[in-house]
């Protein structure tokens, strides 16, 4: 699969009249030899695709449910290296889209180029840098559209509407629309300011506009993606998974679909 798999696993679900749900895991806690499994559950629940983070000692955008997530993999010696392997070895058993988030640093090291086709050899659909901005990206663009891998964009609450719809014009499979403004991690509510965010969103650009950041709850699911076409759940699921609580991912991901 390739970024057109991306974009067309997404378009069925958005008209299929589905709330996208994109949950958010993070590689190796629990060790790497349950990847497939909680991929293959996460395909089983109806998710659209996976977000699978990659351990990092600096996780600047994430909150302590994530880092403690990052922690526990990166004790278990998780690398990039090792999720890519982990993901070859049974990618031709699952059809769900696999998209990776990760900061730049991991990706620096690897070689970008290396990166990049290793994706692709692994069947990895897409990538999610939240600490490379828009005028930094160039150094890996072209190898990602060299190896078809989509390079998923970020907008800000804080951003200013010329450079969202710059972003909006960029990004590829989806635009994630992040909701708060701070760092990752389950919340109770929402900023009155996020329903004109993601509705301005929505107009700037015709692929799916995800929400994420703070979404925890089907209600929350359900009320962020009437005003763009899903949502992203992280911390809720590490913590969900972490505690070994699988009737619950399962409730909350058909409940917010
Ligand atoms: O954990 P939350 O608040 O549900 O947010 C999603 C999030 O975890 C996931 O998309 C993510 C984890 N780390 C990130 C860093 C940047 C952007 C996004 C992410």
């Amino acid at each position: 699969m390739c970024n057109h798999q991306l974009a067309k696993a997404l378009e069925a679900k958005r008209s299929a009249g589905e709330n996208i749900v994109i949950p958010y895991i993070m590689a190796g806690d629990g060790g790497l030899d349950i990847l497939e499994e909680r991929i293959g559950f996460l395909e089983e629940c109806g998710a659209a695709a996976v977000e699978l983070g990659i351990p990092f000692s600096d996780p600047v955008a994430d909150g302590p449910t994530i880092q403690d997530a990052g922690q526990r993999a990166l004790q278990n010696g998780t690398t990039l290296q090792s999720v890519l392997e982990a993901l070859e070895s049974f990618k031709e058993k699952r059809s769900i889209p696999v998209i990776l988030m990760t900061y730049i640093n991991p990706i620096y090291t690897y070689g970008m180029e290396r990166f990049a086709k290793d994706c692709t050899n692994t069947g990895v659909n897409g990538v999610i840098i939240p600490d490379l901005p828009m005028e930094e990206e160039t150094m890996i663009t072209g190898s990602l559209e060299k190896h078809a891998i989509a390079n998923i964009r970020l907008a800000a609450l804080t951003s200013p509407d010329e450079r969202l719809s710059e972003i909006a014009q960029r990004t590829e499979g989806f635009l994630y629309a992040v909701s708060v403004t701070g760092t990752t991690g389950a919340r109770n509510t929402h900023g009155s300011n996020v329903k004109t965010y993601l509705q301005n969103l929505k107009k700037m650009t015709d692929t799916p506009v995800l929400a994420g950041f703070g979404v925890s709850t089907p209600e929350q699911a359900h009320e962020l993606g009437s005003n763009c076409d899903g949502v992203v759940i992280g911390s809720r699921m590490v913590d969900l998974f972490h505690s070994g609580r699988t009737d619950d991912i399962k409730q909350l991901l058909q409940k917010s679909i």
